[in-house]
């Protein structure tokens, strides 16, 4: 007797639609120190895909440091090297891409992110992030005499640009891997979300940002 069941499920099961978020490469973005370079490069090895960070492409390419580049041409240099590099790298889909914090700011680069990436924005709390910060000297935007008040501003300054990524992630004390793993799980969410929008949102906390 032929089988009419797959018939009937397909009659009931919610209309899946193709998402072509899937076929993106990954960006984090968020403030300096939040966890992007070594949160993404644990990600990408959880999802076999490829792992680049901007900032060590930018030292790579130019032979300097970031604070050295800043230096020695300044930032508004910077941000248009960057946004070169993140071009180039967006160019293959199996990537995550850990950019540098202040790449989602500027605004070509935005635009990029947002067109051709699955921007994912790890949310830290201020505490959080300073005690990461503290641990190198290498990021010049903080190299002032205050630079608790200067991150206070940034993060002022730039949360509501970071809310405009694809999903938010928030980030709180604890290992690396609880991070990923909640970066994964909001990754799927999302994609079944825009597979069949009549599904409800998940939990609260991993928003989705459109
Ligand atoms: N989830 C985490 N748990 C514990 N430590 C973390 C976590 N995420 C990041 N860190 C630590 O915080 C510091 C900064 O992390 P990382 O360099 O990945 O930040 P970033 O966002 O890439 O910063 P930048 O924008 O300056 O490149 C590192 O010492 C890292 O090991
Ligand atoms: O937040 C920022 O603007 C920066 C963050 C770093 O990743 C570097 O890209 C550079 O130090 C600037
Ligand atoms: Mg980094």
């Amino acid at each position: 007797m032929a089988d009419t069941s797959t018939e009937d499920k397909g009659a009931t099961a919610p209309k899946l639609m193709p998402c072509p978020f899937a076929d993106r490469p990954i960006a984090l973005v968020g403030l300096m120190g939040v966890g992007k370079t070594t949160v993404g490069r644990r990600l990408a090895r959880a999802l076999d895909r490829d792992f680049f960070d901007s900032d060590e492409e930018i030292e790579r390419a130019s032979g300097r440091t970031v604070a050295g580049y800043f230096r020695d041409h300044g930032e508004a240099a910077f941000r248009d090297g960057e946004r070169r590099v993140v071009e180039r790298l967006l160019t293959d889909a199996a990537t995550v891409l850990a950019t540098g914090g202040g790449a989602f700011i500027h605004p070509p680069t935005h635009e990029l992110l947002k067109e051709r990436a699955l921007v994912i924005w790890l949310k830290g709390d201020f505490e959080t992030i300073m005690e990461r910060v503290s641990r190198k000297d290498t990021r010049p935007l903080l190299h002032v005499p205050d630079p608790r008040t200067r991150m206070r501003e940034l993060m002022d300054e730039r949360e509501p640009i970071y809310s405009q990524a694809h999903i938010t992630v928030p980030v709180a004390k604890g290992p690396h891997m609880r991070t990923v793993a909640r970066v994964e799980r909001a990754i799927r969410a999302f994609l079944a979300a825009r597979s069949s929008p009549d599904k409800p949102s998940p939990r609260p906390g991993l928003r989705q940002n459109g």
